[in-house]
């Protein structure tokens, strides 16, 4: 049965889905690094697009910006049959540590968004990313030899509210970097049962309008996403029986 946002059926969607905020990266993504790609989705901006990569079936879904959208997607993908979420996005750097377009491997993301907040009614949580999604990055990012951190980002709703003083603030507890999606995502894949994981690019620095060059972010988005499809390749594989493993 078709969802009421991401107009796709069941079968259209493979189990492995990338999630960028911008629907351009997810076309950019599907055209540059899919083979037999179509496209499955569109409505409301929100493409969609499936195809293989090293011929493992992956999905590239647009979740559009902030949490509400992307939590709508995220539960649509759950029930059209997903069970790996991957956010591939971009962050603003809450500390000097970050360099323009470096890899974040999210571990968790503080919830400073309003969907989380309604789901859970106020309660206290952890949005927490799945180990094995971030195991299998980091273990592909060191494979690629892309530079990366792991740990802490803030997921937050208003995009223009944070400061640099702000960023230091939270940067003093650890959080590396501000986005918009990945509290929402963890949480919905852990309501739902599946796996979901973040990585983002850095943009550029919070509270800074100015980004960071195109071909820097260009290169930064593509170290991003061929962590992201490797990732997705080495979880297959270890979940696919090889000749001779045991039954
Ligand atoms: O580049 P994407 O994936 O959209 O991610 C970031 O960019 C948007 C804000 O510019 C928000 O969606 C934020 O999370
Ligand atoms: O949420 C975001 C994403 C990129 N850059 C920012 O400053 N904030």
């Amino acid at each position: 049965m078709s969802q009421i946002h991401v107009r796709a059926n069941s079968g259209d969607v493979a189990p492995y889905v990338l999630l960028p905020g911008d629907p351009g990266r997810a076309r950019f993504i599907a055209e540059t690094y899919l083979e037999d790609v179509r496209q499955y989705a569109g409505h409301r901006g929100l493409l969609g697009f499936t195809g293989t990569y090293q011929s493992v079936p992956i999905s590239v879904q647009t979740t559009g910006m902030g949490c509400p959208s992307a939590s709508i997607v995220a539960e649509e993908l759950a029930r059209l049959g997903a069970t790996h979420l991957l956010r591939v996005g971009t962050c603003g750097a809450a500390t000097p540590h970050l360099a323009p377009a470096d890899l974040v491997i999210a571990m968790a993301s503080v919830p400073n968004d309003g969907t989380t907040r309604q789901f859970l009614g106020g309660a206290p949580y952890a949005p927490t990313a799945s180990f094995e999604l971030v195991e299998a990055s980091v273990s592909a990012a060191r494979t690629l030899s892309v530079p990366h951190h792991v740990g802490l980002l803030m997921t937050e709703d208003a995009f223009y509210a944070s400061t640099p003083q702000h960023a230091r603030h939270w940067a003093s507890y650890g959080v590396l970097g501000f986005e918009m999606e990945a509290s929402a995502l963890f949480l919905v894949a852990a309501m739902r049962g599946i796996k979901a994981g973040c990585l983002v690019t850095v943009s550029n620095d919070i509270g800074d309008p100015q980004l960071v060059p195109d071909e820097v972010l260009a290169h930064g988005v593509d170290s991003m996403t061929r962590t992201a499809l490797e990732t997705f390749v080495r979880i297959h594989d270890g979940a696919t029986p090889r000749q001779g493993d045991r039954p």
